[in-house]
């Protein structure tokens, strides 16, 4: 598979709002080398980061809970309980995600690790996600998080035993992919 198998002939912005929607016309060229024109709309709203803080001596995770619109248009009551997230805008993935934090949940952290990146929607969505785990302490939290009040954010901060989260994810009760992929992580490594 090579990047020569495709010809982008045409580019049509369709709306361009808050984030881009585009409409592709493109030669794909098969394997057995039949080229095909192929169309596709596809969503740009840049690349995000998101973190599962966790504090080892109280084996305890911080989630945080919002208001999600796409989930309660599709039959959810729309509070997700999620990892910290935000998009990169201007920032590189270590500074988005620490600045994401201490917006999000009031905790500054100083040490984070990268575990992966990963492609979140990739038949309609370019998003790529960066992936941080961190440890956080109590006496390092600023403020008490919730996020931009101008921007509409009302984040509840929730701080739930490791064990209790996984559990809800049993139960359904958490149901965002990057939290799922985080918690489980962070139990296939052994790390708490
Ligand atoms: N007015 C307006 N505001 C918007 C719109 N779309 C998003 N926003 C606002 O833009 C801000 C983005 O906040 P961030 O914290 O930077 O991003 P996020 O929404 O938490 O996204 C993170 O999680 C997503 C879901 O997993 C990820 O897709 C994303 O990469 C990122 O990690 C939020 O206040 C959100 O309400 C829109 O169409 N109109
Ligand atoms: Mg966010």
């Amino acid at each position: 598979m090579t990047e020569n198998r495709i010809r982008i002939d045409q580019e049509e912005v369709l709306s361009d709002n808050w984030y881009i929607l585009r409409k592709y016309s493109y030669q794909y060229q098969r394997q057995d080398g039949a080229t095909q024109q192929q169309v596709r709309e596809v969503y740009d709203r840049g690349n995000g980061a998101t973190i599962l803080l966790y504090n080892l001596e109280q084996g305890t995770v911080i989630l945080i809970r919002q208001f999600r619109l796409p989930t309660f248009l599709n039959g959810y009551h729309g509070f997700l309980i999620e990892t910290c997230a935000g998009l990169l805008d201007e920032d590189d993935p270590e500074t988005c995600i620490k600045r994401e934090t201490e917006e999000e949940t009031g905790f500054k952290v100083s040490h984070v690790r990268k575990v992966f990146d990963v492609f979140m929607s990739p038949g309609a969505v370019t998003e790529r996600i960066h992936f941080f785990i961190g440890e956080y302490e109590h006496d390092s939290r600023s403020h008490v998080g919730g996020g931009l009040i101008e921007e509409g954010e009302e984040i509840e901060v929730l701080e739930l035993e490791f064990d209790e989260a996984l559990a809800m994810i049993d139960r359904g009760e958490i149901i965002d992919a990057k939290t799922i992929m985080l918690l489980q992580h962070l139990r296939l490594k052994n790390i708490l």
